[in-house]
C-alpha cells in the first residue's frame, strides 16, 4: 500500500496516467456500418418438411414428417438459406447417417466455406463504412461452425488483406448470444483503444448441426431442423468518428450487461460430437425466458433510469423462434410494431444463432426509424444464449440510417 501510494504520488504515475488517458477514447463506441450475407441455397419453410424427409432419406417416418410440417407452418418462418446443398449431401451420407463419423468432414468443409460467408458480409460492411480495409484495427469474429488452429480470423483477415499486426480475437460456441458478445468485446477495445475500428464478423453454417432424429420420439432433431438458417453478419466499430469525415455513427452503444436465468444451466446446451455438434434447446426453454427476462432487465437497465415503460425503447430482439418473440413480446407488454424487425429477420431467413441480431439491426436501420423507435432514439439489443444467457447493449439510434 505504501508503495502504491508512493507511486500514486509519483512523477511517474502522472506519466503513466496521461500515457492511460490519451490511449482511451473520448466518446462511447459507434457502429459505423452494417453488413449482412447468406449462401445461395434457399428453401421455402412450406417445403422444408418434404426437402428434409427427402435428402435425409427417412420418408417413411410418415408421422415424423407431418410433426414437422406442421412446426414449419407455425415457425413464422417463410425461408431459410443454406451452404449444404442436396449434391453435397449425397456426397457426404456421413452426414446425415448417425451410425457414421462425420466431424471431419464437417469440419473441412467450414474450414473454407466459414470464412468465406464471413468475407461477404464484412466486405458489404466496409464498404458502407466508407474507407479501405487496411484501416481496420482489430478483428473479432465468432462462429459455432468450427474448431480450428489457426481458426476463420486469421483466414478472414488473409482474404481481407489486413495487416498481420492486426489483432485478433476468436470466440467459439457462443451460441445464439454470439451476436451480442462480440459486439460486446468489440465496444471494450473501441473504447480503450483510441482511434481503433473493429470488424466485427458472426458467420454461422447449419452444416454442424444437420442431421437425421434418432427416433420417432425425437422432437428436439426437429425443432433445430425446422428453425436454423445459415448468414453472416458483420458490423464495423469505433469511438469518435471524425466529423466531416466518411464515417457515419449509425448507433451509439451506451452500455453492455451478461446475466444469467438461474438453474437454467441444463435448457441451452450443446457440445462437439464425433456427429457434430449436439445442441438441443429444451421445451421449457421459452418459459423459462418468459419468466426471467422481465427481472433481467431491471437488473440491467434500471441503475441507467431505463427500466419500466419498455415501450419507450426500441428493441431488436434475437428471434430464437416464434414462441420466444411471442413470449417476450407478452411479458415487456410491447406494442406490436416493436418486434417488427426481429420477427421480420425470422421469417426471411429463420433462426442463424449470433448473426441474427446483426441481422435484426440492420432491419432497424433500413426502417429508417419508422417503427418502434421512440423520439430519444434509445433500444435495447437483447441477445439470448446458451447458460441461459441474457445479455443486452442499450443502444442510441442517431438518425443516420
Ligand atoms: C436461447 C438460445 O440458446 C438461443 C436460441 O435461439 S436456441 C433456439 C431457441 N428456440 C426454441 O427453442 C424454439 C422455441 N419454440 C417455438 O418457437 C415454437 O415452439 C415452435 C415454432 C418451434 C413450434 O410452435 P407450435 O407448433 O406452435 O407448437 P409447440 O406446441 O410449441 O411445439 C410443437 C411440438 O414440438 C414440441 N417442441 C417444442 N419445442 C420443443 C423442444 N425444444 N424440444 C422438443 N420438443 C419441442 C412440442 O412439445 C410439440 O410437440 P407435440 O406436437 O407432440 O405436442
Amino acid at each position: 500500500m505504501v508503495l502504491l501510494g508512493n507511486l500514486t504520488a509519483s512523477p511517474a504515475a502522472t506519466g503513466i496516467r496521461q500515457i492511460r488517458q490519451a490511449q482511451r477514447a473520448d466518446g462511447p463506441a459507434s457502429v459505423l456500418a452494417i453488413g449482412t450475407a447468406n449462401p445461395a441455397n434457399c428453401v421455402r419453410q412450406d417445403d422444408y418438411a418434404d426437402y428434409y424427409f427427402g435428402v435425409i432419406n427417412r420418408e417413411h417416418l410418415t408421422k415424423l414428417k407431418s410433426k414437422l410440417h406442421r412446426i414449419c407452418k407455425s415457425s413464422a418462418i417463410n425461408k431459410r438459406y443454406f451452404h449444404h446443398t442436396e449434391e453435397m449431401l449425397r456426397d457426404h451420407p456421413e452426414l446425415i447417417d448417425r451410425t457414421l463419423p462425420s466431424l471431419d468432414t464437417r469440419m473441412a468443409i467450414a474450414a473454407t466455406a466459414v470464412p468465406e460467408l464471413a468475407v461477404a458480409a464484412a466486405t458489404k460492411a466496409i464498404a458502407e463504412w466508407g474507407r479501405p480495409a487496411t484501416d481496420v484495427t482489430h478483428l473479432v469474429v465468432s462462429t459455432y461452425c468450427g474448431a480450428h488452429m489457426p481458426g476463420a480470423d486469421l483466414r478472414l483477415a488473409s482474404l481481407l488483406g489486413l495487416a498481420p499486426s492486426v489483432p485478433r480475437t476468436m470466440l467459439y460456441l457462443n451460441g445464439c448470444n454470439s451476436g451480442s458478445t462480440a459486439l460486446r468485446v468489440a465496444k471494450d477495445i473501441a473504447e480503450n483503444n483510441r482511434g481503433a475500428r473493429v470488424l466485427v464478423v458472426c458467420a454461422e453454417l447449419t452444416l454442424i448441426l444437420l442431421r437425421a432424429p434418432e427416433d420417432e420420439a425425437d422432437k428436439a432433431t426437429l425443432i433445430m431442423q425446422a428453425l436454423f438458417g445459415d448468414g453472416a453478419g458483420a458490423v464495423i466499430v469505433g469511438a469518435d468518428a471524425n466529423r466531416g469525415s466518411v464515417e457515419r455513427p449509425i448507433f451509439e452503444m451506451v452500455a453492455t450487461s451478461q446475466t444469467v436465468i438461474p438453474e437454467s444451466e441444463h435448457a441451452a446446451a450443446g457440445r462437439l460430437s464425433e456427429n457434430g455438434l449436439l445442441f438441443r434447446p429444451a421445451v421449457e426453454m421459452t418459459t423459462l425466458i418468459r419468466e426471467n427476462v422481465e427481472q433481467c432487465l431491471v437488473d440491467a437497465l434500471g441503475p441507467l433510469g431505463l427500466s419500466g415503460g419498455w415501450n419507450r425503447l426500441f428493441w431488436a430482439v434475437h428471434p430464437g423462434g416464434r414462441a420466444i418473440l411471442d413470449g417476450v413480446e407478452a411479458v415487456l407488454r410491447l406494442d406490436p410494431e416493436k418486434l417488427a424487425a426481429s420477427r421480420h429477420v425470422l421469417s426471411e431467413f429463420g433462426n442463424m444463432s449470433g448473426p441474427t441480431v446483426i441481422f435484426v439491426l440492420d432491419e432497424i436501420r433500413r426502417r429508417q426509424g419508422e417503427h418502434g423507435v421512440g423520439r430519444d432514439g434509445l433500444g435495447v439489443l437483447l441477445g439470448l444464449g446458451p447458460g441461459i444467457s441474457i445479455e443486452t447493449i442499450v443502444l442510441h439510434a442517431t438518425g443516420n440510417y
